[in-house]
């Protein structure tokens, strides 16, 4: 595959979307979600969008906003328009809808628990395959694995102060993952009594006075 999952800083952002129909929509959404600024060209805009701070524009003002953008997404019906703004987009980044291929930047379906994002593209062949899987996905993440992934950080962090070898904080790391106790915290959803026995169990092990 010629394409590589990357993630992108989209707080500021500036992003003009073409078209105002289901994916352009779609589009705006996300990226309102995720902190950027948002202008689209079409004939009227979801009052929800409108709600999230988008602006709507005349299709007739797409050169200016093209200039405006640091990212173009091109998901409009008109194929001429979509053809010219996909030109003088030559050098932003850009999305196209409708032939992804001719843009740099592919939208997979993402969704988050707790702290994971969790993204699926399966290069083109079938967006609706991708959205069965993410389903699928979805259905097996347990409350359990965010519990271990809080608990990970808030020892990563305690480690960091006490074990200056990374290969050290790795072993444990596992050793706190694998502990059968804090497993057992963790099902019975006691996850401050967890940290207090990772806590004190690093201040055991580690006592550096
Ligand atoms: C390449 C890509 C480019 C990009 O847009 O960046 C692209 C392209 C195209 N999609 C088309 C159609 C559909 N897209 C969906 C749904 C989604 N499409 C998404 C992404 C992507 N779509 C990128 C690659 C993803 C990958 O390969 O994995 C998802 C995952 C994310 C999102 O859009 O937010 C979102 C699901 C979100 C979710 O629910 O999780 C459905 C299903 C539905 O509507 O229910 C259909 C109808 C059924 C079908 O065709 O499968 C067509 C028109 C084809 C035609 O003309 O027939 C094109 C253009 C083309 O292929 O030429
Ligand atoms: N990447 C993706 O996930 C998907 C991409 N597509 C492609 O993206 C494009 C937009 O798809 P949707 O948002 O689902 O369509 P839609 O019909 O919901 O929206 C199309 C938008 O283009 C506007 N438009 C302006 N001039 C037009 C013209 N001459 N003909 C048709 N529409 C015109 C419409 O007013 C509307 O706002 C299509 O080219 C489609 O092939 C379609 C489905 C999913």
């Amino acid at each position: 595959m010629d394409w590589t999952a990357l993630y992108l800083k989209t707080s500021g952002l500036k992003v003009f979307i073409l078209g105002t129909g289901e994916v352009a929509t779609r589009r705006a959404n996300r990226f309102l979600d995720h902190g950027a600024i948002v202008r689209m060209a079409g004939s009227s805009m979801d009052d929800d969008l409108k709600g999230k701070g988008a602006f709507l524009h005349s299709t007739d003002e797409a050169d200016e906003l093209v200039k405006w953008a640091d990212l173009v997404v091109v998901a409009s019906g008109d194929k001429e328009l979509c053809d010219h703004v996909s030109r003088i987009s030559e050098d932003k980044l850009v999305n196209r809808a409708d032939l992804p291929y001719d843009g740099d930047i592919i939208v997979p379906t993402s969704f988050s628990i707790g702290d994971v994002e969790i993204s699926i593209f399966t290069g083109g062949k079938s967006p609706l395959m991708a959205r069965q899987l993410r389903k699928k996905i979805q259905a097996i993440i347990t409350e359990e694995d965010i519990a271990e992934i809080e608990l990970q950080d808030y020892s990563r962090s305690l480690l960091k102060e006490k074990l200056p070898d990374q290969k050290d904080r790795r072993d444990y790391l596992y050793k706190i993952f694998e502990d059968e106790d804090i497993k057992e915290l963790i099902k019975s959803g006691e996850i401050d009594r967890a940290k207090a026995v990772i806590y004190e169990s690093i201040e055991r092990d580690f006592d550096d006075t």
